[in-house]
């Protein structure tokens, strides 16, 4: 409801804009101050998506497509870009194929969109990485990259840029390009799994960046938002999308199908289906990968609790 009341304002306010400008006749103190910042400069906007991607699906293609059609929605975001994170094969979940085969089906199952790419900065550590640090990792590459377009940037705005860092004190309202964490509701429960996560992180995560989460069947990601004080508190950075054409594929059911011989198409995307088949992946044999091994965070953060 409140989505569409901001978006039909912004539409309206686009038309008052217009008839303004040809006919003189409307008061622009009203116009500017009673219209929201985002029709000035929407805040743009990159999505992060950190996970196993073992192997990609079509489910996390349509993880962006929904997130953008919902920020955008709002009238106050422009996604801009979507980085799709495979995590490194020090993360030892079971199953977990080594990360070029998870990489390269990733950059084939992207090959097809304009906006959305894969990045392997993640994987290509010895160590697993946590979250939070290839967040922050991805904020400083993205930072660097608007810094220098500042210096080819007009003076204009540059100096406009500037007056909107310092006159907030506050990260995320301050930014013009923000960068998000993209994830399904799973992940953002697992947030309370003991020793998987730190805190300081999950608070680093949602209040300094912001979460856009993907509703999965059996995740009730509102109620778990209520009831968790630290993510209650940063309720405001967390969107929660909820995808009507409720679609449960799942990474494990695929590898499933696939180590028995069944159909995978239409699932994955083909030329994904294509490379599994031309390199024999996912048997009885590497669903054992890592069986015995605990997962990186539950060994890094004490496995008591497990
Ligand atoms: N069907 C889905 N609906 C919503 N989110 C999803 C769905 N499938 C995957 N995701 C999200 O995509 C991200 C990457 O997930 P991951 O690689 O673990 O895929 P998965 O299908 O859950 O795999 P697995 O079955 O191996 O756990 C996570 O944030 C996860 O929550
Ligand atoms: N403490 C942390 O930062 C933490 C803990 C568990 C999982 N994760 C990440 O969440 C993602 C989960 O992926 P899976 O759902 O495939 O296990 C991975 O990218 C993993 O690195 C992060
Ligand atoms: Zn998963």
């Amino acid at each position: 409801m409140q989505n569409l009341y901001t978006k039909d304002l912004f539409v309206v306010c686009a038309q008052l804009g217009s008839k303004a400008k040809s006919k003189q006749s409307w008061n622009t103190t009203v116009l500017t101050s009673s219209f929201p910042m985002a029709l000035q400069e929407r805040i743009r906007v990159v999505l992060l998506a950190c996970g196993s991607f073992n192997p990609i699906t079509n489910m996390h293609l349509r993880m962006f497509e929904l997130a953008r059609d919902h920020l955008e929605d709002t009238g106050r975001y422009r996604v801009v870009k979507g980085i799709i994170s495979p995590v490194g094969d020090a993360y030892k979940k079971k199953g977990l194929i080594e990360s070029r085969h998870r990489i390269e089906m990733a950059r084939l199952a992207t090959e097809a969109s304009s906006w959305i790419s894969v990045d392997d900065w993640e994987s290509q550590q010895t160590e697993w990485v946590e979250t939070a640090k290839v967040i922050r990792h991805h904020h400083a590459v993205l930072s660097a990259a608007e810094d220098n377009h500042d210096k080819v940037d007009t003076v204009k705005f540059t100096k406009k840029r500037r007056l909107n860092k310092e006159s907030s004190s506050d990260h995320n309202t301050s930014e013009t390009l923000q960068l998000k964490l993209l994830c399904g509701a799973d992940v953002l429960e697992s947030f309370s799994v003991p020793n998987l996560w730190k805190k300081e992180d999950i608070s680093e995560i949602v209040g300094r960046y912001g979460i856009v989460c993907i509703t999965r069947n059996g995740c009730d990601a509102e109620k778990f938002v209520y009831q968790s004080d630290a993510l209650h508190e940063h309720r405001k950075n967390i969107h929660i999308v909820r995808e009507w054409v409720t679609n449960e594929i799942s990474a494990t059911h695929v590898r499933r199908a696939v180590r028995r011989g069944q159909s995978v198409r239409y699932l994955l995307p083909e030329p994904v289906v294509h490379y599994i088949q031309d390199h024999h992946l996912y048997s009885a044999e590497s669903e054992q990968k890592n069986a015995d091994v605990i997962l990186a965070p539950l060994q890094r953060y004490g496995s008591t609790n497990e």
